[in-house]
């Protein structure tokens, strides 16, 4: 891989490896852009290779880059990847350990990052960070079950462009993973009336969901992408949905809670075969937005629904796909705001 490299092409300001051998800490830390404010860095754990932990951590935080901005927070973007430990994290004084060591590493960095949690991290995990550093976000707030319920919001939203109301009743929703955010999303379409077919890596969790739910379907890993629906709701762990597979999608709109859920080449795909997709920056703002304001989660929600609403609304006006206008006007308010300090 070719880090600095990429790093130039996505205006990466910084990336940190952070090592301490007694707690089994190993975390690639990114700085993607502190032009509106500290990086807000989402911190993950979850077993994976070195590089792929590298690229998480650069892509991550150019999301969040993205996100912060269009949000309208006075942050910057970041991501902390961590390496699991190869002792595990099951014993809680390691876990208390692990987090504690990260938030020593970050002290010296506290000026320039604040470290809030992403996937396999809890509101817990953070407040052992917080123990150590004042540099964290969210100790109070569950932000997974914020982002899904801010995900049903923007979708809804979404659908009163894509399919023409924003009624979830009767309307097919398949979502691929239902971890914490998925699950979340699958909660509150159940009860608005939607149908739902749902697949997970780890078939429990779907089986779970609908033992407790009634009335989901469940479907493998690999048939999820061919079902048909009104809408596909990524809620992976990122790249779900590669170029190839977009001619087997059977959807109006693609939006869910997964960071990247396409590439570059993906978002093009799905803007030829006409099928609209709301980009993960946008739409999966809620827990962010909550943990770095004021707001509750109910309006933390509906700044999301009108962001999107916002998106698809100029998007139709101008006629170009809402990824590409929400990236537009995020990047728009990055140098807007980011020139106040330069020049007469
Ligand atoms: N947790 C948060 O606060 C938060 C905030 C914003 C965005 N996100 C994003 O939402 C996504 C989900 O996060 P989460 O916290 O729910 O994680 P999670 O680990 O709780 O759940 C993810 C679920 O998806 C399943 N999964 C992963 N890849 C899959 C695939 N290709 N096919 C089928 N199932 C798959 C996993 O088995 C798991 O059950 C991530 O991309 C994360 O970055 C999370």
């Amino acid at each position: 891989m070719q880090i600095f490299e990429e790093m130039q092409a996505r205006g990466h300001e910084a990336l940190t490896l952070l090592h301490h051998a007694p707690s089994g800490l190993k975390a690639a830390l990114a700085v993607h852009s502190t032009v509106l404010g500290p990086a807000i860095a989402g911190v993950r754990l979850r077993p994976m290779a070195e590089e792929e932990a590298l690229k998480g951590a650069l892509a991550l935080s150019e999301s969040l880059t993205l996100k912060a901005a269009l949000a309208g927070l006075n942050y910057g973007g970041g991501a902390c990847v961590l390496l699991m430990p190869e002792a595990g994290v099951d014993d809680p004084h390691a876990r208390e350990a692990l987090f504690r060591a990260l938030g020593r590493k970050v002290r010296p960095l506290e000026s320039q990052v604040v470290l809030t949690e992403d996937i396999g991290v809890t509101p817990a995990d953070i407040a052992f960070v917080a123990q150590e550093t004042p540099a964290t976000l969210g100790v109070n707030t569950d932000t997974s079950s914020v982002t899904g319920y801010g995900v049903y919001r923007g979708m809804k939203a979404a659908a009163r462009s894509a399919l023409g109301s924003e009624s979830m009743r009767g309307v097919r929703v398949a979502i691929l993973g239902v971890g914490a955010v998925g699950r979340t999303l699958a909660e509150h379409l159940q009860r608005e009336g939607a149908r739902l077919t749902v697949a997970d890596e780890r078939p429990e969790r779907a089986q779970a969901l609908a033992d407790e739910q009634g009335g989901v379907t469940v479907v493998g890993v690999g048939e999820l992408l061919d079902v048909p629906c009104d809408i596909l709701a990524p809620c992976g762990y990122g790249h779900s949905i590669h170029s190839v597979d977009v001619p087997r999608l059977q959807c109006r709109l693609i939006a869910g809670g997964e960071h990247h859920p396409l590439s570059r080449r993906g978002e093009a795909a799905v803007k030829e075969a006409g099928i609209m997709y709301i980009p993960d920056f946008a739409i999966n703002a809620a827990g962010l937005i909550a943990a770095a304001t004021t707001l509750t989660p109910e309006q933390a929600a509906e700044r999301v629904y009108a962001t999107v609403a916002r998106i698809t609304g100029v998007a139709e006006q101008v006629g170009k796909p809402p990824h590409l206008v929400a990236r537009r006007m995020a990047e728009r308010r990055i140098d807007l705001i980011g020139s106040l300090g330069r020049g007469a």
